[in-house]
């Protein structure tokens, strides 16, 4: 099992480094890593990660900027993904922290690391341990802020 990471040089905290950092605290699977500028370079990232270096999942990890161009950015590049997704039949995990989700840095840092900590759990649940997912099945799961938990009658 191999899990790939993508991150970009634009996020302004290391969203690649504490993904490796909290998959190692779960699993003993091997580990790829791709850093690329920004986030619309992540969908080809991911997709070499998955056909050449023999990743069966990879984490795309990217920090949108508050602007309304970072905002369309935002949006093609999570097209790109899904697309690389449906064009190789594998799990892409889109982690995108919006600059403008967070009040001020230290807030944007917690969040991100926040945020990437738990997709990156998601991520081995996902490629080891599905049954895991499937135990927390709409229970309203958030990654970063508080989690909404389920809906009641
Ligand atoms: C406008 C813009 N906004 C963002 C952003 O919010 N977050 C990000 O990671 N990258 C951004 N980029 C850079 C592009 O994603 C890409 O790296 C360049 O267009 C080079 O292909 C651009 C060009």
């Amino acid at each position: 099992m191999k899990i790939g990471i993508a991150d970009t040089t634009f996020a302004r905290v290391d969203m690649g480094g504490i993904a490796i950092d909290e998959i190692r605290k779960h699993a003993s699977v091997g580990l790829e890593r791709y850093v690329v500028p920004g986030i619309k370079d992540l969908p080809v990232a991911c997709k070499k990660l998955i056909e050449e270096r023999g990743c069966d999942l990879v984490m795309a990890l990217g920090m949108p900027g508050g602007a309304e161009k970072d905002k369309v950015c935002a949006h093609e590049a999570s097209q790109g993904l899904i697309l690389c997704q449906l064009m190789t039949n594998k799990h892409v995990i889109e982690v995108f922290v919006h600059e403008d989700e967070a009040r001020n840095a230290k807030e944007l840092a917690w969040l991100m690391e926040q945020r990437t900590r738990e997709h990156a759990v998601n991520a081995v649940r996902l490629a080891l341990r599905p049954k895991d997912l499937e135990k927390l099945a709409g229970t309203g799961q958030r990654q970063g802020f508080e989690d909404v938990g389920p809906a009641r009658p």
